[in-house]
């Protein structure tokens, strides 16, 4: 058992911005993290410091910082490791990713340094602290100046003395998303409940046309054993609706373990899902749980199952099966967990082609969820969820004045087809934020390129050969990811050297045409 400090990096404290430039200039040696390692690691008798980054993009940053330390430090282990969010300021991501990974640590003295990150970070490290019953300590830092000897000071969270009671928040979270259901409302805040929390805003708007699935969810969270199969295209909401069936069952107290399997590879899906034991392949230097050990009593999300290997399926087959796993080179075991899998790609047509288990399928699909994609809502329903969602992201990107869209920018965004679904609309009124003045009225010109595009988005000049469709829509996709191929490969579901690969040949047609 180790002592491990845990922290996020803060993003705009730990570094110094010039103005007007978004990367990082140098690093901040007054900020949380530099000051953690003068004034208190040395007391605080750790082995390591896990230096947290939320997003690929600051990989580098934080290498600097960690690199910084070390330098300062001699002899401290101080490891930046990845832990990847998509979305900073969602509370249900956020929450998860922390619980994994301090669940997958759980047998190390773990103290979470709660000052750096956002404000759902730091709920995050509070929830996980007070509910999953591991050996955490929540720990702070005073600023010198707030200090009578003017010295930074170090305090622990005394949760047990908290005002906050834990069910408050949840509770407040079913509230707010009941609320949005009934009515669209600009996001609200509410101080007295959650201080740590002032970008925490309604999170879902239960359209008309997503209430029979969710109506459907409820039921089929009621029974318990059901193996359920969400279908929808990229950013329909899949995930909301896996974990909105695991809240609505007898479950909801246990772990809701999610994970995307089409990002990692056979090799390392099979030990994340099932563990290994120490010795089992080189470099297991320790008995480690799958997640479904340590999604025990609870719900494990299989994300994009669809892209599973044959053989896995077939281990997949037998878990759910027999509700038993066998870790890498170890005994077999029962867990009590439950499947909900989901996928954006035809199951019965791979089944029919022979990519996919007919068995498997009939086993996961006993409860089948479709989600309609956002092209399919009536026009009305997505000209509400495009007003919440430029209220929501108003609350989280704590702007004065919502986003103004002229009347012809909300023709476009209405008729525009949004492959991406809700999420690329989302993105899309964040970007809107993110470069416009505030009180600037939005027109047509100011929307991406890809907005102006003809119907069938491909334009006259186009070579109309299958390759060149290809790395057309590889753009595109890329284009809508803003630019991150790693994402688009995800979307894609293709591997990210293919996607460079039709990127080259797209850049190369586009400079012959
Ligand atoms: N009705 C809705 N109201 C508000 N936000 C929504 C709604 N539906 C989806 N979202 C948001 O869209 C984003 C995508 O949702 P989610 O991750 O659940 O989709 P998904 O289908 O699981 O995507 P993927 O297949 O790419 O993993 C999330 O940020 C989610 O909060």
């Amino acid at each position: 058992m180790a002592h491990l400090l845990v922290s996020w990096i803060a993003y705009s404290h730990d570094f110094i911005y010039t103005a007007g430039q978004k990367a990082a200039s140098s690093i901040n040696e007054i900020g949380p993290t530099v000051q953690f390692h003068q004034h208190f690691y040395a007391a605080g008798g750790y082995d390591k410091h896990v230096l947290l980054y939320s997003n690929p993009k600051q990989e580098l940053q934080t290498e600097h910082l960690a690199n910084l330390v070390r330098r300062q430090h001699p002899g401290r282990v101080v490891q930046a490791e990845l832990l990847e969010v998509r979305d900073v300021i969602s509370l249900a991501e956020v929450k998860t990713k922390i619980e994994t990974w301090l669940l997958q640590h759980r047998e190390h003295e773990l103290t979470l340094y709660f000052s750096p990150g956002t404000s759902i970070m730091q709920l995050s490290w509070f929830i996980a602290h007070t509910t999953l019953g591991l050996d955490t300590h929540l720990v702070q830092t005073r600023e010198g100046k707030f200090n009578p000897d003017g010295r930074p000071s170090l305090l622990e969270l005394d949760v047990s003395q908290s005002a906050v009671p834990m069910t408050a928040i949840v509770r407040e979270q079913q509230v707010a998303n009941r609320t949005a259901a009934l009515a669209l409302r600009p996001a609200r805040r509410n101080h007295a409940m959650v201080k740590a929390s002032p970008t925490m805003s309604t999170e879902f708007l239960l359209l008309p046309g997503l209430q029979r699935v969710y109506g459907l969810a409820a039921k089929v969270a009621g029974a318990d054993k059901v193996t359920v199969l969400v279908r929808g295209e990229s950013g329909t909401g899949k995930e909301h609706l896996a974990r909105t069936v695991h809240e609505k069952s007898a479950r909801h107290h246990q772990p809701y373990l999610p994970i995307n399997c089409a990002a990692l590879t056979d090799s390392v899906l099979e030990s994340r899902l099932f563990g290994y034991v120490k010795g089992a392949f080189t470099g297991a230097e320790k008995d480690t749980k799958g997640l479904f050990e340590l999604a025990h009593g609870g719900t494990i999300f299989l994300d994009e199952i669809g892209d599973i290997s044959p053989a896995l399926q077939a281990t997949l087959l037998r878990v759910v099966q027999m509700g038993e796993i066998q870790p890498l080179g170890g005994q077999p075991r029962q867990v009590d967990v439950r499947v909900i899998a989901a996928t954006h790609a035809d199951l019965l047509e791979r089944c029919g082609q022979g990519r996919f288990r007919w068995d498997l399928y009939y086993r996961l699909a006993v409860a089948e969820l479709e989600l309609p994609t956002l092209r399919e809502l009536p026009q009305d329903e997505r000209g509400k969820l495009l007003d919440f969602l430029i209220h929501q992201k108003q609350a989280s990107l704590q702007r004065k004045v919502p986003l103004e869209l002229a009347p012809a920018t909300r023709e476009k965004l209405l008729a525009y087809p949004f492959p991406g679904n809700v999420r690329e609309l989302e993105n899309l009124v964040e970007t809107l934020y993110v470069f416009s003045e505030p009180s600037q009225l939005i027109l047509p010109a100011d929307l991406p390129r890809r907005l102006h595009a003809n119907a069938a988005g491909v334009s006259a000049a186009t070579s109309l050969t299958l390759a060149a469709a290809m790395a057309a829509h590889v753009a595109r996709v890329v284009a809508q990811c803003g630019g991150v191929k790693r994402q688009a490969a995800q979307l894609l579901g293709i591997d990210v050297r293919v996607v460079t690969k039709h990127l080259h040949l797209h850049k190369q047609a586009a400079a012959t045409t």
